[in-house]
């Protein structure tokens, strides 16, 4: 999300010389609300690890169900104040919190790489794309507008759009900053307060970020949580949160839409994906092996919920494809210190998530897949030793049936499928629940539309993948997700509509 995942050549390649680890780290470690910071009142602190030597970083507070309702409680006290905010003042606290983001966007980068794995390169980008994400919604601002609907010679109508109240976003851990700050601006921008959950595996940067913005937003506007699923289906859950929202898996999200019925409370969510990338004989082969190398989003290990997955090859080019895209995938992504600015590829983001994949590769080869590269760990290399990287890995012969098929793997594992028949190869691409991305390569404009309005997905690429794009809504279809983020439409869907009719009969 998000904006995560835009693929390495669709970012900005930023050179900047990074601060030291010990500058970067949050110096609180406590739960962040009411402007203040609180001891999580039954005392749990949590290790966090860093996935690129495996070794524990420090022990993080850890939000219990009281933590949580009381932040829920200072947020909605400082909800009317917010939303009676000007919205040229709104707009501005904004862009300060954009201005100050960018700043800090070395140390914020450098606490993701170093919690997560993820390569710093990338995630200097992620930060800067949280910032975009701030100044865009704050520029939305004044497009919050009501209608005048005529009505008869004695009375008329209109519209008013109002915030929700207070807003909880549960985000995921692939991209803790560019979700933290990125998607709170749209329901700030709409006049909610935020309570945002970082994720368990990587709450650094999300505590940086409540020190950096404790400036800036008014007491209680903004407000960072860490925990686990206890928090989170306290959020979803309690009466004073109008909204949750979800960056994370179809599971949690199953467990959300439970936790948020009893209160009917809306929902918001960006769910996992098997994406297929689509080939056509008559693909520009050089994009075509860029596309397919970088689809997969091997830089965080495959960690992202739009990775091209899943790879259909037209039969008359499966073998050249298949061959250069294991040379560039080789040449191009190696696992390597994920705070070093130069490495291209991270770790999963912990032991449980490494064995999880090697699983599925052991599964791959059981199934009769052929293993075409990578499937195990990296050795030979001290600097990343401990760390829970796995070899880029690709399988081609991949049948439908299979688990790596059919399930969403979130490690560095791409399938590759072969195909003559168009109609039972768009069969194959649809059957699956998820329902996020989708990625056609063909020269011919006609089967792309065609295809483009076969495909069960919500955000469709032709000739190219990855790639996000601030202001175009991005969202999946089935069980991917509900609700479109990154767009208007995301403002939108943190405000509610209040019509009004006028009599004027004298
Ligand atoms: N569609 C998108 O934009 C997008 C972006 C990134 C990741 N993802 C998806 O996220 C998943 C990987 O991330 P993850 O492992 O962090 O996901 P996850 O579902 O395990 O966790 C996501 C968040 O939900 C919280 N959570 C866990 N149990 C909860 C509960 N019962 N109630 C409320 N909150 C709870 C977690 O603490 C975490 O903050 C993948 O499926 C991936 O595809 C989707």
């Amino acid at each position: 999300m998000g904006l995560a995942r835009t693929n390495a050549e669709s970012r900005p390649l930023i050179t900047t010389s990074l601060p030291s680890i010990e500058q970067s780290l949050p110096t609180q470690k406590d739960l962040y609300y009411a402007g203040g910071w609180h001891k999580p009142r039954n005392g749990d602190y949590r290790d966090t690890f860093n996935p690129g030597n495996g070794q524990v970083i420090d022990k993080i507070s850890h939000a219990g169900v009281d933590d949580t309702v009381a932040a829920i409680e200072a947020a909605n006290k400082a909800f009317p104040t917010w939303r009676a905010t000007p919205p040229q003042q709104r707009a501005a606290t904004m862009r300060k919190a954009a201005t100050v983001l960018r700043e800090h966007a070395s140390d914020l980068a450098l606490l993701d790489a170093y919690n997560t794995g993820n390569p710093v390169a990338e995630m200097l980008a992620d930060a800067n794309v949280a910032a975009a994400q701030l100044d865009y919604f704050a520029g939305l601002i004044p497009m919050l507008k009501g209608e005048t609907i005529p009505g008869a010679d004695d009375h008329f109508h209109y519209t008013l759009r109002e915030p929700l109240g207070v807003v909880a976003r549960i985000v995921a851990f692939n991209h803790p900053v560019m979700f933290a700050a990125g998607k709170m601006a749209a329901p700030l921008a709409a006049g909610n307060t935020v309570i945002v959950k970082p994720p368990e595996q990587a709450p650094l940067s999300c505590l940086r970020l409540a020190e950096i913005f404790a400036d800036v937003f008014p007491p209680g506007v903004v407000n960072v949580l860490p925990g686990g699923g206890e928090c989170g289906k306290t959020l979803s859950s309690h009466r004073l949160v109008r909204k949750v929202t979800l960056i994370g898996s179809v599971l949690t999200g199953r467990a959300i839409a439970r936790s948020a019925a009893d209160t009917l409370k809306p929902t918001l969510f960006e769910l996992g994906g098997k994406n297929a990338l689509i080939a056509f004989p008559d693909a520009d082969m050089e994009k075509l092996v860029v596309g397919i190398s970088r689809g997969m989003n091997f830089t965080w290990a495959g960690q992202s919920c739009g990775s091209t997955s899943r790879v259909f090859l037209h039969d008359s080019i499966h073998d050249e494809v298949l061959d250069k895209v294991v040379n560039y995938v080789k040449a191009n992504f190696k696992p390597g210190v994920p705070t070093e600015m130069a490495t291209t590829m991270g770790p999963v983001i912990s032991k449980a998530a490494e064995e999880r994949v090697l699983g599925y590769i052991e599964s791959g080869k059981q199934e009769g897949a052929k293993l075409v590269c990578g499937g195990r760990k990296p050795d030979g290399d001290d600097k990343i030793k401990g760390g829970y990287f796995i070899e880029p890995t690709i399988f081609s012969n991949v049948k439908p049936e299979m688990k790596i098929a059919r399930e969403e793997i979130f490690g560095p594992v791409m399938s590759i499928f072969k195909w003559t028949d168009e109609a039972e190869m768009l069969k194959q691409v649809n059957d699956t629940e998820y329902g996020l991305t989708a990625s056609i390569y063909t020269r011919d404009i006609a089967t792309a539309q065609d295809v483009v309005r076969k495909v069960e997905a919500g955000f469709v690429w032709v000739n190219q993948v990855g790639r996000h794009f601030l202001g175009v809504p991005f969202g999946g279809y089935k069980e991917s997700g509900g609700g479109r983020e990154e767009s208007f439409e995301e403002m939108l869907s943190f405000t509610q509509m209040k019509t009004v009719n006028v009599s004027i009969a004298r």
